[in-house]
């Protein structure tokens, strides 16, 4: 239980409620107990008539009516309890899970990329959706359970034991075992459900990946072969909740097997009793098989109640770990800072830390405010780290970054983060309209900033062809853009929020070189004043900027201007050439 211990907070905060749901579950339960009193008192009037006792038959029948206007009374008022009982404990329930939800995104939220890097998206939606789903039924359902099964039992074992104790402690003998196989049964077919679960995301995945790859597998005419592997799929998965039904058919015979063997065992006892005389009446025995009926269900569900405990406690300690975790990259400052856009490396060096990749060796180059820098080197050689350090999505080993002449690490790192405008190689669009694409970049956008925009990341014609404009909706069940498309909405939404500094990671590779040089026009309007990184592979991308620097190996091979560079044999003069030719080819 020291696990759950993290949701008495929430347990404190909805205490009024839960209160109210407590008080309404006793209540309702001591109107249930009124049935088996009255059904019991009903018997003897109608032994002490057949005795001879009671000699009015009218007095015999108004008895009964009273009785089953109570009855009826009671049932009604129970009933209504019963559903304020749920209403409230079960809302809390669903109140704590959405806290917990919540809680458990905002850390997300918080952790840094390697946090990203160390835990697959599934365990990560499964903390956010099961996890708390489990720990919902023990901050509800358990808690429900257990108070109604307290105030059942306390009532009704006072009750009985007040009318005839001995056929009370003969008739609850089969209760605990109920409770054991029920509890036995519950973690059963918990296992068995979990397997099935597996089985099912198996299923889901391999389905969803053979839809979004369906033009790679009718491509290479391999349908017969997927649908195979379906199959072996679904027959396993089909296997696993054949298994699963096989342990939840037992639960209800065991539970009328029990209930019936404590009928059993009233009825003989209690029969046995009342021929001795050790019961004084017939009434007895019809108020305790009632009574018999009405323990059964709480009492199987100490059992139930006492594995979605563990199953809880269990699923709470992944989402403590989750939570205890603190992320890498702190912000040290929450003093606001403005940024201008003056950039320095001194001989930085970085390794990731989940690859030991040392992917940056000695870096050092300074960008005054409104200077451009155009990174070219192969594939690999550490272009795109240079721009996650700029934006501190990791911290650096060695060397220094400073900005304005801070360390990095001393500015607010919202304010850093909030005055970069990002492209990234892989433009990432949201399943959303691409006016909002765009204007995630800046909340209070104007229609007027979003077409600007695009205008000059040279999209706003393609946009304006589809129907619905800048209203079309992309991605799953939307438009599907093409790649160079993408690259142009990523930067449309870079250059809305007009940020101090703008760093492009070969973000027009997908576009053919006359687009490139359009954006690149407008870019340099867009940028004026602002601190420009371009990360590209073609010297047409570079040409323009203050500077050029060429990395190999995590190191810089070459540094200057283009015009240096030109005139001086190397990487980037034998890039040029090639690139020229190329040009000249086409
Ligand atoms: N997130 C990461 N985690 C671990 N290692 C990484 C990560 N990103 C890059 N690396 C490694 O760091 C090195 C530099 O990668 P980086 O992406 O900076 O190169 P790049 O010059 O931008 O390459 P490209 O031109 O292909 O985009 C590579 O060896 C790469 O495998």
């Amino acid at each position: 239980m020291k696990e759950l211990q993290h949701l008495n907070k929430y347990f404190y905060k909805y205490r009024y409620k839960l209160l109210s749901g407590v008080i309404i579950t006793i209540v309702a339960r001591i109107f249930l107990l009124f049935t088996p009193e009255l059904v019991g008192s009903s018997v003897d009037v109608i032994d002490e008539y057949r005795k001879g006792i009671i000699t009015d038959m009218a007095v015999v029948k108004r008895e009964l009516l009273i009785n089953i206007l109570y009855i009826v009374g009671a049932a009604v008022i129970g009933g209504i309890f019963t559903f304020l009982m749920r209403q409230t404990i079960i809302n809390v329930s669903r109140y704590i899970e959405f806290d917990l939800k919540n809680e458990v995104y905002q850390q997300y939220q918080r952790l840094s990329l390697d946090f990203y890097k160390s835990n697959r998206t599934g365990d990560l939606m499964s903390r956010i959706s099961e996890d708390v789903g489990k720990a919902r039924e023990y901050a509800g359902p358990a808690i429900m359970y257990s108070i109604n099964t307290l105030t059942l039992f306390v009532i009704a074992l006072f009750l009985m034991f007040k009318s005839a104790p001995l056929l009370t402690l003969y008739t609850i003998i089969p209760l605990p075992v109920l409770s054991y196989l029920i509890y036995v049964l519950s973690k059963t077919i918990h296992k068995r459900s979990t397997i099935v679960q597996v089985w099912l995301s198996k299923l889901s995945t391999f389905t969803q990946e053979s839809f979004s790859g369906v033009s790679v597998i009718k491509s290479y005419g391999i349908e017969e072969q997927v649908n195979a592997d379906f199959d072996t799929l679904s027959t396993e998965s089909r296997e696993k909740n054949i298994n699963l039904t096989k342990v939840q058919a037992l639960f209800f015979p065991l539970m009328i097997f029990l209930i019936g063997l404590s009928n059993i065992i009233v009825i003989y006892i209690g029969g046995k009793q009342y021929i001795d005389g050790e019961i004084e009446s017939l009434g007895v025995i019809a108020k305790f098989i009632i009574y018999v009926n009405l323990l059964t269900w709480p009492v199987a569900t100490v059992g139930w109640v006492t594995s979605v405990v563990q199953r809880a406690e269990a699923s709470q300690k992944r989402i403590n770990e989750f939570l205890k975790q603190e992320p890498t990259i702190k912000n040290n400052t929450q003093e606001h800072t403005t940024v201008e856009g003056n950039i320095e490396f001194s001989n930085v060096s970085f390794t990731y830390p989940d690859t030991n990749i040392e992917a940056l060796k000695g870096i050092s180059f300074s960008l005054k405010k409104g200077e451009t820098l155009a990174i070219l080197g192969k594939t690999g050689s550490g272009k795109s780290t240079v721009l996650d350090l700029i934006g501190r999505l990791y911290d650096i080993n060695q060397g220094s970054i400073t900005i304005d002449d801070k360390p990095i690490d001393m500015l607010n790192l919202n304010d850093l983060r909030n005055s970069i405008g990002y492209v990234p190689q892989d433009a990432f669009l949201f399943s959303d309209t691409i006016k909002n694409n765009i204007m995630f970049g800046k909340e209070n956008a104007t229609d007027e900033d979003v077409i600007n925009a695009a205008k000059n990341a040279d999209v706003h014609k393609n946009i304006k062809k589809f129907s619905k404009g800048y209203d079309t909706v992309l991605g799953e069940r939307g438009i599907t853009l093409s790649g160079g498309q993408k690259q142009r909405v990523s930067i449309a939404r870079a250059i809305i929020k007009s940020p101090k500094i703008l760093l492009f990671d070969d973000c027009l590779s997908a576009v053919d070189t006359e687009t490139e040089e359009k954006i690149l026009k407008n870019l340099s309007k867009v940028s004026e004043g602002k601190t420009t990184i371009i990360v590209s592979h073609r010297i047409s991308s570079a040409k323009n900027a203050d500077k050029v620097i060429v990395l190999d190996d995590g190191k810089i091979i070459q540094s200057g201007s283009h015009e240096t560079l030109l005139n001086s044999d190397g990487y980037y003069k034998e890039l040029y050439l090639k690139q020229l030719t190329e040009k000249e080819i086409s």
